[in-house]
């Protein structure tokens, strides 16, 4: 390798102004680190998608590969750079001329290439991984920042587990890596084992130490081993990084790196405490995890802050009420901010009335204060025994109601023995005109006892037309609608009735398909009863 030139750079070659002091370069790496983890791999189209919208949102520089580890990985490098309108490209290479050349060929193309190579500086990694001595390790670093600076402007230069490295060691590597002309120095976390305060003393640290360091920009790099890559990042801002490596939903080895879309938002959102900037679109953070966890099949835990699906949805019944009331008591940010549509307040076991009286009211019912009381006493049964409530849950349940309040005949309860023994055999009590009556009936299956029983208690020559059952929502413990068809004399009523056990609405269907031709027969003959 060659010997390192005089300092080339005078100032730092940036991404972004460098006079800006507060702005913070967000450098991206879904498609390398992120990219690196078991089962993520992204075709080369895929690639593609992802970086345009990476460019889009206003990603400063966008790590699109390793081109020296695959054709496949070099192709689309190299094709990101030739496509990208806005952002640098950055390639990573390890301290080798081929892998610099490669990536210097791959990023040739972009309007700004960057060409970013690492080096471990930790006595464990250079002992049992490099095999090297640290002199040795330290003529690495020279030559290969002095071969990619040959080859362009902006050269980043990574000490590879930085924060296990000893402090005077990492001076001097610094210190000959901005000489040989790095203009971004990246101190990464690379197993996750830092901590803020750390973190934040390290880049005070060699900062201050490193004579030359005003000539470069820092980077933080975290990794979430211990879960505190994006408070790691922070801190490191703190300490004088002005560049953070990140990636979309925090993909990346092992645990992953700190997550692009919690640090942006931790920014914006506590700018009183984090006096920085950002260029990206914060609205388009959602597009940008819903992409990436398509083309990695990576889903996005339901809890994870920024994006995850239940970010902005409140199930418990204070919560709903407050956010009523008024947003700010349970969201510290808008849903549309990181372009999500709307807060949900989801209907459940822990709601309450203010919510359940505001679904209805979306879904059209307007419910005197005795009607809304015996629906919510329902829908808190329901919610009791299933574990999401949908709206068509509560349509069903809400008409069911209505429809119950001029019931002659109501289903008090109903056992069924069932299975493989027969006859089954359904024990059914029922009012009928106020007296409580109950009845055992046998049957050619559970529903067949359960109709009869209907039968023996309300006898009547009706003929059962349909029968159909099928479930209103997903999952094992869906509601099952029930519909059923009576015949009499021509005249036809239908019912439907909805219950997690199918049974219950099945005799519940009968039940009001009878109470709606009881009704049908008195609004022709007032005497006529039952039957
Ligand atoms: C912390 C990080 O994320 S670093 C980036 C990690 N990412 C990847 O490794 C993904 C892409 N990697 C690959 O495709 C392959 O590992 C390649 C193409 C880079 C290298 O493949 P191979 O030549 O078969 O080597 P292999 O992967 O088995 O071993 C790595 C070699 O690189 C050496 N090496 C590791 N880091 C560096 C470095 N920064 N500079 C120079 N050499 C290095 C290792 O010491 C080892 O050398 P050895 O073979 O002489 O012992
Ligand atoms: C190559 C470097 C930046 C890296 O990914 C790490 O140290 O985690």
């Amino acid at each position: 390798m060659s010997e390192a030139p005089a300092s080339p750079a005078a100032a730092p070659v940036s991404a972004v102004p460098v006079s800006d002091r507060d702005r913070v370069i967000i450098f991206d790496t879904t498609l390398r680190d992120g990219e690196q983890c078991p089962g993520a791999s992204m075709t080369f189209e895929e690639k593609l998608e992802v970086a345009e919208l990476l460019d889009e949102m206003g990603v400063d520089v966008i790590e699109a590969g390793f081109p020296i580890a695959s054709i496949g990985d070099f192709e689309s490098v190299a094709e990101i750079a030739r496509r990208t309108k806005r952002a640098t490209i950055a390639g990573l290479s390890r301290a080798a001329l081929n892998d610099i050349d490669r990536c210097a060929e791959a990023v040739r193309h972009a309007r700004r290439g960057r060409i970013h190579t690492f080096l471990s500086t930790s006595p464990v990694h250079m002992k049992y991984k490099l095999q090297k001595e640290p002199h040795e390790v330290l003529e690495m670093v020279v030559a290969s920042v002095t071969r990619a600076r040959n080859h362009v402007e902006d050269v980043e230069w990574s000490s590879e587990d930085g924060t296990r490295t000893e402090i005077d060691f990492l001076c001097r590597c610094v210190e000959a890596a901005i000489k040989a002309g790095a203009t971004t120095i990246n101190i990464p976390d690379t197993v996750g084992y830092t901590t803020p305060g750390e973190y934040e003393a390290l880049f005070r640290t060699v900062r201050e130490r490193v004579p030359n360091s005003d000539k470069a920009i820092f980077s933080v790099h975290c990794h979430d081993d211990l879960g505190m890559a994006v408070a790691n990042s922070l801190a490191g801002l703190a300490g004088g990084a002005r560049q953070i490596e990140c990636t979309v939903n925090g993909i990346g080895e092992r645990a992953g790196n700190a997550a692009l879309e919690e640090l942006v938002m931790a920014i914006e959102t506590r700018s009183d405490v984090l006096p920085y900037r950002t260029g990206v679109n914060t609205k388009m953070l959602t597009r940008a995890s819903k992409l990436v966890s398509a083309v990695t099949s990576f889903p996005v835990q339901y809890n994870k802050a920024i994006v995850g699906r239940n970010a902005f949805a409140h199930e418990s019944g204070i919560h709903q009420d407050g956010m009523l009331k008024h947003t700010q008591t349970y969201e510290i940010m808008t849903p549309e901010s990181v372009g999500v549509s709307k807060t949900s307040l989801v209907m459940g076991k822990h709601s309450g009335r203010a919510a359940f009286r505001d679904k209805l009211k979306t879904m059209g019912y307007e419910l005197g204060e005795n009607a809304l009381n015996d629906a919510f006493a329902r829908f808190k049964d329901l919610a009791d025994r299933k574990k999401v409530v949908y709206d068509e849950d509560i349509e069903a349940l809400v008409d069911q109601g209505i429809a119950a309040a001029h019931d002659r005949i109501k289903l008090i309860s109903l056992s069924v023995i069932a299975g493989t023994r027969g006859p089954q055999r359904a024990t059914m009590k029922l009012e009928v005109d106020g007296q409580v009556k109950t009845e055992e009936a046998e049957g050619n299956g559970p529903v067949d006892a359960t109709f009869n029983a209907i039968k023996a208690l309300v006898p009547h020559t009706v003929k059962l037309d349909l029968y159909q059952v099928h479930a209103v929502t997903e999952g094992t413990d869906a509601q099952a609608e029930v519909s059923v068809r009576l015949e009499e004399n021509g005249k036809a009523v239908t019912a439907r009735s909805a219950d997690p056990d199918t049974l219950v609405a099945s005799a519940q269907a009968y039940i009001t398909a009878l109470n709606k031709l009881q009704m049908k027969r008195q609004s022709v003959n007032p005497q006529s009863a039952v039957g």
